[in-house]
């Protein structure tokens, strides 16, 4: 039997395993499921003004988008990097309506052969935006393709095989490359040092998710006080994403008790009811914070040893989980591995052992 292959960007579980999974597990999952991908493309924002929060890679951006425009040249590429959910599709689309230019997008796992990438980069129109996310999973025969497109705008192509084999340059058109990934330091450094802006998106505050959860009401055309969109936002792990598919569920259990209204205490009881914590935590958050606390006395333990106990797999560990529980204190990664912290011990209501001292 095929096993699907697994995405831990897709926010799903490994399919070979058993995880006694809850809805809340996949409502607060900052991968993209197939219920988002219309409402994502509805939502998005389309012009810079209108993108919340990030003001550091949004002062960043604007004034290398001006330079550009100013210079009648593509722009310098981009790279975008940090976890699922927080805005680099959405930044990468802005990126090509400020320059009024085409748009194209792939990604790493879909461009299988050198055809693929090949058929990509001689199609391009003058300074489009051809965006490719997930880099990372990108192959490393492809990665090396890449680099003389981004530098010299030139292909080289192999024609023939063997000693009679022949390689012609062909030019392309100068281009904007805006990559994304949630996973940096596995990006090589001859490949790093070919983009000119670096964006690293944070996660959102909850003053910023809250302006986020008003727009999107806006448009859906969904009533909801600050109250409500605030109480939305503080559950959301920092993460659009999530934001938006916590504000659709609230809407529906508003509808159907509420009159449609949403305020504070409808979006109270929507989200206990989605088993959707204060901090906007899931069963795997309390299950991995737990493990390590009960089985492996609060830590260090190794990044595959708590992915073999969750029967877990490590990418959807560490580049879905852990990075929210490691913004709000709740998690240490250390050289030694991963430890919970005072934070984690308070909130799952167990007493922190006193480190053992020499020193009473
Ligand atoms: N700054 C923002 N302001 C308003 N909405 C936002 C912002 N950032 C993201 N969103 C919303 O969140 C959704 C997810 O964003 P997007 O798809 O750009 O994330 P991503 O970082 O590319 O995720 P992934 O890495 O999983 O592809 C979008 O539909 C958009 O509506």
């Amino acid at each position: 039997m095929d096993i699907p292959k697994f995405n831990p960007k897709a926010g799903g579980k490994r399919p070979d395993l058993d995880h006694g999974s809850s809805d809340a597990e996949r409502l607060v999952s900052a991968g993209k499921v197939d219920d988002d991908v219309a409402f994502e493309l509805k939502l998005r924002p389309t012009r810079l003004a209108e993108f919340i929060g990030q003001t550091k890679a949004k002062e960043q951006l604007a004034i290398a988008l001006e330079a550009a425009k100013s210079r009648g040249e593509a722009l310098d590429h981009v790279l975008l990097f940090g976890p699922p959910g927080l805005g680099k599709t959405t930044l990468a689309t802005i990126i090509a309506n400020e320059l009024s230019v085409g748009y194209q997008q792939t990604s790493g796992p879909a461009l299988q052969i050198q055809g693929d990438l090949t058929a990509i980069l001689t199609n391009l129109r003058e300074r489009q935006v051809l965006f490719l996310d997930e880099i990372h999973r990108l192959q490393a025969v492809l990665e090396e393709k890449l680099y003389t497109a981004l530098e010299d705008y030139k292909l080289d192509i192999i024609i023939g095989q063997g000693p009679s084999a022949r390689t012609h340059v062909m030019e392309i058109k100068p281009f904007t490359f805006v990559a994304a990934t949630t996973r940096p330091g596995m990006l090589s450094s001859p490949l790093r040092s070919r983009f000119g802006i670096l964006l690293r998106l944070e996660f959102y505050t909850d003053d910023e998710l809250r302006f986020v959860v008003t727009r999107s009401a806006e448009v859906m055309g969904i009533p909801i006080d600050q109250d409500g969109a605030a109480e939305i936002a503080m559950r959301s792990r920092g993460t659009p994403r999530i934001a938006n598919r916590l504000l659709r569920r609230v809407r529906d259990y508003a509808q159907v008790r509420a009159e449609g209204r949403i305020d504070r205490a409808t979006a109270q009881k929507a989200l206990e009811m989605l088993e959707v914590d204060a901090h906007g935590f899931d069963e795997l958050d309390r299950r991995l914070l737990r493990t390590i606390i009960e089985k492996y006395d609060g830590g260090p333990v190794g990044l595959n040893t708590l992915a073999a106990a969750l029967a877990e797999e490590q990418d959807a560990l560490e580049e879905v989980y852990e990075p929210f529980l490691i913004q709000i204190g709740f998690l240490d990664r250390t050289p030694r591995g991963r430890v919970a912290t005072r934070l984690a011990y308070e909130h799952l209501g167990i007493e922190m052992p006193r480190k053992l001292s020499l020193f009473p």
